[in-house]
């Protein structure tokens, strides 16, 4: 059953407020990642503490108010309490060479009990993927799989993928395989038909949609990503998985650590995880805004307050002022929108 009602955005603090100790830093990353190899971000200093304002530089005033409600959650208002204290985290496999594999899993020590590997990246064969799959099934025989082709599949090339990778391994799930949420769920029936029970997983599906119940509605996966930014914060992700009544996993968006303590925080919320959480996107930078950077260790991340920035961190990672001020105007155009009642339920603007 999927119940209809997810909650509102909450109103922002006046925009003097926000912008009052906004720092914009860059992060330099250890593989590329998204295109990227240096995550830009900004923080944000409320009185609840830090947040992080972190929409992908492509992303309009409209996607990036709800990235920014967020960040007014975190630093204005504070999360919801925990229900457990250890959040079981997977290792994340950038769409790298097989022979690169070892490398970036040893970034996450002892004790990975889940991976998730990055597929269909452009540039690249079904073969590349197939090695890269195999060979983190060599390097972590009892870890549970899952893969991610980010929609780069279309459908015919998501059922020759998913029936070759099960020849490999079996999986945890196929996170958002094609693009859409007729796509999956057309995927969905084309597999169950050749005896492949993959489980699917919707993300892109829910949070670039302007409905993020619409895939429990069709029915068209089995398991959730819900990342805290993309869905306006922790209280909002939380009412979506409890409407949306699927299993939920909770996702970075290449957030900082400071970013990640939102996702650590929604993942300790919710009442039940049924998977380890795509939260240790910390070990994928070179270079962290805490002294401690929350990489998991031991397989998890434990449950614990948000981490302050460190002073010397944000002045070496500053950005130049040329940067700081486009920031600054993605912030006001995102504010203006949070104030002005966007609904996101319809993708309408009040203006
Ligand atoms: O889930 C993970 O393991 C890492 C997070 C991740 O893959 C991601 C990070 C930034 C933007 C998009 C995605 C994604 O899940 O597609
Ligand atoms: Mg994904």
């Amino acid at each position: 059953m999927v119940d209809s009602a997810v909650p509102e955005l909450p109103a922002p603090p006046p925009l003097e407020e926000l912008l009052a100790q906004a720092v914009v830093v860059g992060l330099p990353m250890n593989t590329r990642f998204r295109g990227t190899t240096l995550r830009q971000v900004m923080l944000l200093r409320g009185p609840h503490g830090w947040a992080e304002f972190s929409p992908f530089p492509e992303y309009d005033a409209v996607e990036s108010s709800r990235w920014l409600a967020a960040a007014v959650e975190a630093g204005w208002q504070g999360w919801p309490a925990p229900v457990r204290d250890w959040i079981p985290v997977n290792a994340t496999v950038p769409a790298v060479p097989a022979r690169d594999v070892p490398a970036v899993l040893a970034r996450y020590g002892q004790g990975v009990g889940a991976v998730k590997i990055k597929v269909a990246e452009s540039g690249q064969q079904l073969s590349n993927d197939l090695d890269r799959v195999s060979a983190v099934r060599d390097a972590l025989p009892e870890a549970g799989l899952r893969i991610d082709a980010n929609a780069g599949w279309d459908h015919d090339t998501a059922l020759e993928a998913l029936s070759r990778i099960a020849e490999i391994t079996e999986l945890e799930y196929a996170e958002q395989p094609v693009p859409g949420i007729d796509g999956l769920a057309r995927l969905r029936e084309a597999l169950a038909a050749r005896g492949i029970d993959t489980l699917l997983a919707a993300d892109e599906a829910i949070r670039k949609e302007t409905d993020p119940l619409a895939v429990a509605r069709a029915g068209a996966a089995e398991v959730a990503v819900v990342k805290v930014q993309p869905l306006g914060g922790v209280r909002r992700a939380l009412g979506i998985v409890k409407a949306a009544g699927l299993d939920a996993v909770v996702s970075s968006a290449l957030d900082s650590s400071v970013g990640l303590a939102g996702g650590v925080a929604l993942a300790a919320a919710l009442p039940e995880l049924s998977f380890a959480c795509g939260l240790g996107t910390a070990a994928l930078f070179a270079e962290d805004v805490v002294v401690e950077p929350w990489i998991p260790r031991g397989g998890g991340i434990a449950v614990q307050p948000a981490p302050e920035p460190d002073a010397d961190a944000l002045e070496r990672l500053r950005l130049p002022e040329e940067t700081q001020r486009w920031w600054r105007e993605r912030l006001t155009a995102s504010h203006a929108v949070l104030a002005g009642g966007h609904r996101p339920e319809t993708g309408l603007v009040r203006l």
